[in-house]
């Protein structure tokens, strides 16, 4: 994909002392002093460099708690005023964004709701032009990277450079294990069309349940996110909103603690290791392309035999036991049994283009 974005380093914009940003704070402002205390006892732990809280909140169905609006803002004031640290909320129309200025919020962030909406994201980066003021895009709720990129690329042309991205997790069309899936390809190919972007890992809406928020989070950074941005609240379990994915500060703060952060970069030590590491599976990898190139030459050879016979390109029984036996031999080899299906698949689906290629020539 053709694309690029004029941004500034995120520590140009936050010191985080080299460490990954965090973000935690109440899903719902609700009350002031649920806010104060909550904020408060996050500054304690020592972990965060923002709070966050939900102000105006979109929800799926009308009757369910839709944040407390305007009437929060002077809380998050008072949050400031007490930690010294910045606040941020999701705004979703050009007015919650002229009321967040108003009040002093200090970080804005996009839900996965309105990324989906490209007139939604135009007019909030229009009323973004001329306002220097840090912009985090969640993904959209659908998985389409067309849709996020478009939105950080529709803010950056208004002129916000101060971006990031926040990868929250896709809605499940079925039950499924996290609230929302990672597909954490979307995001790693997100990181490679734009590299200097800072991407945020947010476990609470992946996870959906406190139980799954360590294991997202690691995940997050193994793949060198830029830091986390996490749901936490004085009491999880009478949280207005999300009360199931929710830590206490306290908890949060071990659960940080435990994390292992990887490493920016490694010395030179590493460096060579890495080389030489790096070098061996540049030559496997041009063997296993060598591979699929011979592969393919013997299914062109089976495709003009098929012609000249009359045989369709699709065989189930052949295809079924070639995904029965590779799978037998993925398992011996320890090789992880998703890949082993989905790679035969794929190859199977090229050996069909390939064939029915082969026999178009003759009809052409
Ligand atoms: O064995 C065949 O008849 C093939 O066409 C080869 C092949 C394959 O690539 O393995 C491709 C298509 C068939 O459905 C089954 C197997």
């Amino acid at each position: 994909m053709n694309a690029s974005l004029d941004i500034l380093p995120l520590s140009s914009w936050i010191n985080t002392e080299g460490k990954p940003l965090v973000i935690a704070g109440p899903c719902s402002a609700e009350t002031e002093e649920q806010m104060l205390e909550t904020a408060t006892q996050i500054k304690e732990e020592g972990f965060a460099h923002v709070i966050r809280a939900g102000v105006w909140k979109p929800r799926t169905r009308p009757g369910s708690f839709e944040g407390m609006g305007e009437a929060a803002l002077p809380w998050l004031q008072a949050v400031k005023q007490q930690t010294g640290l910045p606040v941020a909320v999701e705004v979703a129309t050009p007015q919650h964004i002229e009321l967040a200025l108003k009040y002093g919020v200090d970080i804005l962030w996009v839900g996965a709701r309105t990324t989906v909406n490209p007139f939604n994201v135009q007019e909030l980066a229009d009323a973004l032009k001329g306002i220097d003021v840090p912009v985090l895009v969640k993904n959209p709720v659908n998985p389409d990277l067309q849709l996020w990129v478009g939105a950080l690329e529709r803010l950056n042309q208004a002129g916000v450079k101060k971006l990031g991205a926040i990868h929250r997790g896709f809605s499940n069309a079925q039950e499924h294990k996290f609230r929302n899936s990672p597909m954490w390809n979307i995001a790693i190919e997100l990181k490679t069309i734009f590299p200097q972007l800072p991407v945020i890992g947010d476990p609470s809406h992946m996870a959906g349940k406190r139980a799954y928020l360590y294991e997202i989070a690691q995940r997050a950074l193994d793949l060198h996110y830029d830091g986390l941005i996490i749901e936490s609240h004085r009491d999880p379990d009478k949280a207005w909103s999300d009360a199931a994915q929710q830590l206490t500060p306290a908890a949060l703060g071990q659960m940080l603690h435990d994390l292992h952060v990887r490493k920016e970069s490694y010395g030179s030590d590493y460096a060579s290791q890495l080389e030489i590491i790096r070098g061996k599976i540049d030559n496997l990898d041009r063997e296993l392309l060598e591979t699929l190139a011979n592969r393919f030459a013997l299914v062109e050879k089976l495709a003009e035999y098929k012609r000249d016979n009359n045989v369709a390109a699709y065989q189930v029984d052949r295809f079924r036991e070639v995904l029965e036996t590779r799978a037998g031999w993925g398992r011996s080899l320890n090789l992880y049994p998703n890949l082993v299906d989905e790679l035969f698949k794929l190859v199977h689906m090229e050996s069909i283009r390939k064939q029915t290629e082969v026999m178009n020539q003759v009809n052409a």
